[in-house]
């Protein structure tokens, strides 16, 4: 089966195919003695054969376990590893390897660019979502009680292996919350994206769909073209935060035990509606947004009574300046603008449209 590979800028790859573990060794640069494989719990036999392999190939590998999904995503789970490659003696020409999902590449990524002030990471992703978005373009980070991704790093990874078996074995709601960054990708960037999944909804579900590896290699080239231009999200990078100033607080508000996908899908209504209250959005727009995601199975509202806590987690969103909220809205498909300072009746009033008694 073919691979393709998608460059970001001059930095690294994003190899998409199958089996491409071959891969790994080429990647983790000269003269690399010691590797941490670094692994969530629902993938210890996956990341056992990855750390198996290095050893076959004379390097002194080491995995760690993980808890699943965002409870890795802690600074007691960020001191264990410390902790790990202390023990076996990591030096800066050692490397890091990351296999699972967005939470497993956040987490491993935060690790690998605080150690020792920043060694190599590459990293395989396991999810729709890891391959498509987390895996690529270097942001790192973990959540604190106040909050997600608060503390972080820009640290891209020297290379990201993409296998695409790996799906197969994906809950199909991780899977289903991974389209929703795809979409994401259709709605500021890529219209054909758009387009294949209102073509076929059920076969962009699945892991043998007839258009997903195409949705797969555009949503990825939508991010890698945005952050070779805008690594340190100085400005275009902002983008591909679409969705996530209400998402983030959804997640926040739920303690995470809902997806970060499901999130960003109820985020990108919510927005989509706040744009059409400013004016900036016309009704089939905002119609377009919800049919999509709902014919995809994905959530686009949210229970009625929680807007005070919403609120106080938007106003930490890392695109806010001071008491300014910012937000990512489209004056139409592939043209995100900034709406910077709504009124607050209006942030009130996007609530009502996405609410649910
Ligand atoms: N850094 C970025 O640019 C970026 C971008 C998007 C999302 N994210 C972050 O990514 C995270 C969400 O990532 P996600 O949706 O991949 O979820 P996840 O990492 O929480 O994984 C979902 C679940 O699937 C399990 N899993 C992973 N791969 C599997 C496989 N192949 N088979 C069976 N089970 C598997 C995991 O252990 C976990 O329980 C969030 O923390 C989000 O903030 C980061
Ligand atoms: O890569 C980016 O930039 C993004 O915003 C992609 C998002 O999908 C992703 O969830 C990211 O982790 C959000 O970052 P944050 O800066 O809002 O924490
Ligand atoms: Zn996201």
């Amino acid at each position: 089966m073919s691979t393709t590979r998608i460059s970001v800028g001059d930095d690294y790859d994003v190899v998409v195919g199958h089996g491409l573990l071959d891969e790994l060794p080429g990647l983790l640069g000269e003269g690399t003695q010691r590797v941490l494989v670094i692994h969530p719990r629902a993938l210890a036999a996956t990341g056992e054969g990855v750390r198996e392999s290095l050893g076959a190939k004379g390097f002194e590998a080491y995995a760690a376990e993980v808890p699943d999904a965002e409870e890795a995503k802690t600074a007691q789970v960020a001191a264990f590893l410390w902790g790990v490659l202390g023990q076996a003696g990591f030096t800066r020409t050692d490397a890091v390897v990351s296999v699972g999902g967005g939470a497993t590449t956040d987490l491993a990524g935060f690790v690998a660019a605080t150690w020792l002030r920043g060694i190599r990471v590459v990293h395989v992703p396991t999810t729709l979502l890891a391959m498509v978005d987390a895996a690529v373009g270097g942001k790192t980070g973990i959540n604190t009680a106040e909050g997600k991704n608060l503390v972080g790093a820009f640290h891209p990874p020297a290379g990201v292996l993409c296998d695409l078996a790996t799906l197969e074995t994906l809950p199909r709601h991780d899977f289903v919350a991974g389209l929703a960054e795809v979409v994401k990708c259709g709605f500021i960037a890529d219209p054909v994206i758009l387009d294949l999944v209102e073509a076929d909804p059920e076969g962009a579900t699945r892991p043998d769909g007839p258009h997903l590896r195409e949705l797969i290699e555009r949503a990825i080239q939508v991010k890698a073209d945005v952050v070779a231009q805008d690594l340190k999200e100085a400005d275009l990078r902002e983008i591909l935060n679409y969705g996530h100033t209400f998402g983030h607080a959804v997640e926040q508000v739920e303690r995470y035990a809902f997806r970060h996908g499901a999130a960003v899908s109820i985020g990108m209504v919510y927005v989509a509606e706040l744009a059409r209250l400013a004016g900036r959005m016309d009704d089939a727009l905002v119609e377009r947004h919800r049919a999509i995601l709902t014919a995809l199975g994905l959530p686009v509202t949210y229970r009625g009574d929680r807007w005070p806590q919403l609120l106080d987690a938007m106003k930490r969103d890392k695109k806010s300046r001071g008491s300014l909220l910012r937000f990512v809205v489209l004056s139409d498909v592939g043209r995100p603008v900034r709406l910077e300072g709504p009124d607050p009746a209006l942030l009130q009033a996007a609530y009502a449209e996405v609410s649910r008694d």
